[in-house]
């Protein structure tokens, strides 16, 4: 597995906090994720600074919105030049094929462009609240197939569905998961979670990690066991 398959999730909402534990890290170790609460505080000039310090960054703002605005927001990650960004599945083939096509004309610079499934939070109860009546593991393989089918480079899905999504949909077909716990490590408010070797067991192509390295007394030490869990 390649080292920087390790995403970890910088869910901070402070600048100077976050910077403190990326100068901590290795960018030869692992890659960062930007999310939702860092990319409003703080914005591209962030992004910029992580780059700075040769970092690749996964952009995960999980666009979700009418085809034109997606594919507008993808332009302007790749405009950023980040490695990978996200949009969620259930916005639909026209939204995903819209993203999609938006960043062809990045050629080989383009981000990885992967699609949200089920989010590791939600449990099969909190679906049907929402009026979908399949277990998550289904409503995963349903959108799945359709980000494969919109020509997306793959998704985000709990490891507990990376082997039947490998087998269905390929090898090739990235495989993104959170909800990635250490043996012994909080699951906070994650429902549907793995160990870093079971994940990758499974068929996870990157990991994506947050507080059992950012809150870790060490967090270089907490990313440096995870490799070695998985060596
Ligand atoms: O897209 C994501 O990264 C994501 C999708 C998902 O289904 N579940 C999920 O937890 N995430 C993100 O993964 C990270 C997990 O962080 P920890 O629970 O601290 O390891 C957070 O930044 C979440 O926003």
């Amino acid at each position: 597995m390649n080292k920087k398959s390790i995403l970890v999730a910088l869910d901070f909402d402070n600048k100077d906090a976050a910077l403190q534990l990326i100068d901590k890290l290795d960018p030869n170790m692992c890659r960062l994720k930007v999310g939702k609460e860092m990319f409003t505080l703080f914005g591209p000039e962030f992004i910029k600074e992580i780059h700075q310090r040769d970092f690749e960054v996964f952009l995960d703002l999980k666009f979700h919105d009418i085809p034109n605005t997606v594919a507008k927001a993808v332009t302007s990650a790749a405009e950023l030049g980040v490695w990978m960004t996200n949009v969620h599945a259930s916005g639909g083939l026209a939204m995903m094929q819209a993203a999609k096509q938006a960043l062809e004309a990045y050629g080989d610079k383009a981000p990885i462009l992967i699609a949200v499934t089920v989010l590791t939070s939600m449990s099969d109860d909190d679906l049907k609240l929402i009026g979908i009546d399949v277990p998550a593991f289904e409503h995963v393989q349903r959108l799945a197939a359709l980000t494969k089918e919109a020509g997306l480079d793959g998704v985000v899905c709990s490891a507990h569905e990376a082997k039947v999504l490998k087998s269905k949909l390929g090898k090739d077909f990235k495989l993104c998961t959170p909800g990635i716990r250490p043996v012994g490590a909080d699951k906070g408010d994650q429902h549907r979670v793995m160990t870093p070797p079971q994940a990758i067991e499974a068929g996870s192509d990157y990991l994506v990690i947050g507080r059992p390295i950012t809150k870790a007394d060490d967090p270089l030490a907490a990313l440096k066991a995870i490799h070695e869990s998985l060596s």
